[in-house]
């Protein structure tokens, strides 16, 4: 991975943040670890950069996950032997699919990408015919995010201003570029629906205080950051309405794998009378799934909680639970918004009707 800025297409989005550029020789990824401190681009050029750039958190949240994959995909087309272009590609394919295991966007993208590289003849065609294809499914994605953020405002039909919580991020650094939580979220700002959005910092990564907080500022959106324990007696105010998240998996009976933390936040809003969104593309509903606990759930290294900002805050060698995920029963959760309709109150029919 190098830094560079080439000339690069942008897809055009409602928002002022921008996390993936594709040029046709290089992926462009704005390095999110290093964010709000430093706004730093890197320059990936082949499929095991894209997958160290996935495993390492440079790109996070599940739909941006798929579609940097998809660019990996089209990256190994370029990079590929003549004689053995096609069992290259397949390889960085197993490569990109190993890079992180929960959200089930990364092996809808590689199977998607895998189709068209079995209908390519060469690889000058596999070339072409594989970019198209990853820059299809990263406007596709952003397409929803629209599609998503009027479903909701109708489903929410609200009268009067409110206040929303999230947790993680969910925004344009997380997906095609407006957001799938926090795309309903600006568009309730947009139509002068939003009292305030409480973000969550969402520990132990910190992307709601790293990421959410300083993508909404950016967009002048407002926004109050939020310790977790603090989120009981912040429904228990009354003030917020609803808590908005998005989902990294929604198996066939409408459980939701999303960012540690978010279970909790369900079985809150559920005692405050709180009501519980979840927002996510169609590439996030995995039906060969049945039910939630078969969900594989990435655990991260320890030092993730033993350290914060390079500074060690726990002992040394104390042992760690890190599961990056968790999963809420559909039975807590009131609605589930795709692009291809809304689910309300999940269960194995609803989901079915829309998905089946
Ligand atoms: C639109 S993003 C929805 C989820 O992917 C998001 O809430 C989340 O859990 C991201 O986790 P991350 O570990 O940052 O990739």
């Amino acid at each position: 991975m190098s830094k560079n800025s080439a000339s690069q297409t942008e897809i055009p989005r409602n928002t002022g943040t921008v996390a993936i550029r594709w040029s046709q020789s290089a992926l462009e990824l704005l390095d999110q670890r290093l964010l709000p401190r430093e706004e730093h681009w890197l320059t990936i050029e082949d499929a095991p950069g894209v997958a160290r750039a996935i495993r390492e958190m440079v790109v996070r949240g599940a739909p941006a996950i798929g579609i940097s994959a998809a660019y990996g995909v089209a990256l190994a087309a370029r990079t590929a032997d003549d004689g053995r272009w096609q069992r290259d590609v397949e390889a960085a394919i197993e490569e990109l699919a190993a890079s992180r295991p929960t959200a089930v966007n990364l092996f809808w993208a590689l199977e998607r990408m895998k189709g068209v590289l079995s209908e390519c003849e060469t690889r000058e065609d596999g070339v072409l015919r594989l970019a198209a294809e990853a820059v299809a499914i990263h406007e596709e994605d952003l397409a929803s995010n629209l599609t998503m953020a009027d479903l909701a405002l109708e489903a929410m039909d609200l009268q009067r201003p409110c206040s929303v919580l999230t947790h993680c991020n969910t925004g344009a650094l997380a997906t095609g570029g407006y957001g799938t939580a926090l795309g309903v979220i600006r568009r309730l700002h947009e139509r002068s629906l939003l009292k305030r959005v409480y973000a969550d910092e969402t520990r132990p990564w910190l992307q709601g205080a790293r990421l959410t907080a300083w993508e909404l500022m950016r967009d002048d959106i407002p926004v109050t950051l939020n310790a977790e324990g603090a989120a009981a007696s912040l429904m228990a105010r009354g003030d917020v309405k609803w808590v908005i998240v998005g989902a990294d998996r929604i198996t066939a009976n409408g459980d939701v794998a999303n960012k540690i933390g978010t279970y909790s936040l369900a079985v809150l809003a559920r005692h405050h009378k709180v009501r519980f969104m979840v927002v996510a593309p169609s590439s996030t509903v995995d039906m060969a799934m049945e039910t939630g606990d078969q969900i594989p759930i990435e655990e991260r290294d320890g030092t993730e909680l033993r350290e914060m900002g390079g500074i060690r805050t726990a002992p040394e060698k104390v042992r760690v639970h890190n599961p990056v995920f968790d999963v809420t029963p559909a039975g807590l959760i009131d609605l589930i918004v795709t692009e291809r309709g809304v689910v309300h109150s999940p269960n194995v029919a609803g989901m079915h009707n829309l998905f089946g």
